[in-house]
């Protein structure tokens, strides 16, 4: 079991990110515990990536400041804890499967766990004889995966690790960071575009748009603050709403024909968003609902700033 009072993953104050004229990020305050399946989720060029270099160190913030465990994201004593696979996976082309797990080993000897790493390899029927530039994308993926995980590090940073993987091996590798997640207690941060595959794997949830934090914290106390609601529009209000809920909680609501379709935050205290009465269909959104929701609400929904789990 992870220790409660262990320091966060990751720790954000304030941090902003400037690449000359443009702000990646702005001001973004963000706790990721120890132990914890983290799903950082934001439109394109919402910034996910310039978190991930921020907490690698491969960047430094503009503004505020980020800690790994406590350290300086690039120190060694960060460097030690942390794995990353970046988008790109910065792979020697010219190299075999075998000689880029032995970098894998030279980069960390103390904590290096080859067998790991070739059954993560072997898994994926890649002959450790074959060479890098030959492997298809979905193959590059789980090398980069296998020297991370080999690394057995505490802190896993994976930048849509998903993206060039077939349906099947998506599922084994959600099911491999799993194994690991629970084996180990590390902590993963994962960013993709697929939701429902985040959906019971994920128990955090980091939303960025537009370079901010709009949404942070425990994926199920984040569902239950949220109400998901349907039925009859209401023919006496412009919008479908029920006459007496408030609109400020409204994360964002479809009408299709006569049926309203709306996610809203719940009363302060209460299990469910105010003015809603029994007419109304009400259920916990499920995570994927959650987070399209606050995906398409409008700058108005933004304005309310970051919103955390209690
Ligand atoms: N090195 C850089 N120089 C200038 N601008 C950059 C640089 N890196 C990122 N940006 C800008 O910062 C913003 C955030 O980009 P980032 O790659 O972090 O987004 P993202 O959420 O990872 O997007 P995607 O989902 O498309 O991968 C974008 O406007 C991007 O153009």
């Amino acid at each position: 079991m992870n220790d409660p009072t262990a320091r966060p993953a990751l720790r954000a104050t304030a941090i902003g990110q400037r690449f000359r004229g443009n702000q990646a990020l702005h001001d973004c305050d963000f706790e990721i515990p120890a132990g914890r399946i983290s799903a950082l989720v934001g439109p394109n060029g919402a910034g996910k990536s310039t978190l991930f270099h921020l907490a690698t160190g491969l960047l430094r913030p503009t503004t505020g400041e980020i800690r790994v465990f406590g350290a300086l994201p690039g120190s060694r004593a960060a460097r030690a804890r942390t794995a990353f696979v970046s988008q790109d996976k910065p792979l020697y082309p010219q190299f075999t499967v075998a000689e880029m797990l032995s970098v894998g080993r030279r980069l960390s000897p103390r904590h290096w766990d080859q067998a790991k790493a070739e059954r993560i390899v072997g898994e994926g029927g890649i002959p450790p004889k074959s060479r890098i530039g030959t492997l298809s994308g979905g193959k590059r993926t789980r090398v980069a995966l296998a020297l991370a995980l080999g690394k057995q590090a505490d802190l896993l940073l994976l930048d849509e690790p998903l993206a060039d993987l077939d349906p099947l091996v998506r599922h084994e590798v959600m099911g491999l960071l799993m194994a690991e997640a629970a084996d180990r207690g590390i902590t993963v941060v994962i960013s993709s575009h697929v939701l429902p595959e985040l959906e019971n794997v994920c128990d955090h949830v980091l939303l960025l748009r537009d370079g901010r934090i709009r949404l942070a914290g425990d994926a199920q106390d984040l569902r239950e603050a949220h109400t998901r609601l349907t039925g009859r529009a209401d023919p006496g209000t412009p919008d479908g709403l029920p006459r007496g809920a408030d609109r400020g909680a409204v994360v964002h609501a479809t009408t299709t024909g006569r049926q309203l379709t709306a996610l809203l935050r719940n009363a302060p205290g209460s299990p469910l968003p105010s003015g809603v009465d029994e007419r109304w269909i009400t259920a916990t959104p499920s995570l994927e609902e959650l987070l399209l929701a606050h995906l398409r609400s409008g700058p108005r929904s933004a304005a309310h700033g970051a919103e955390a789990a209690a």
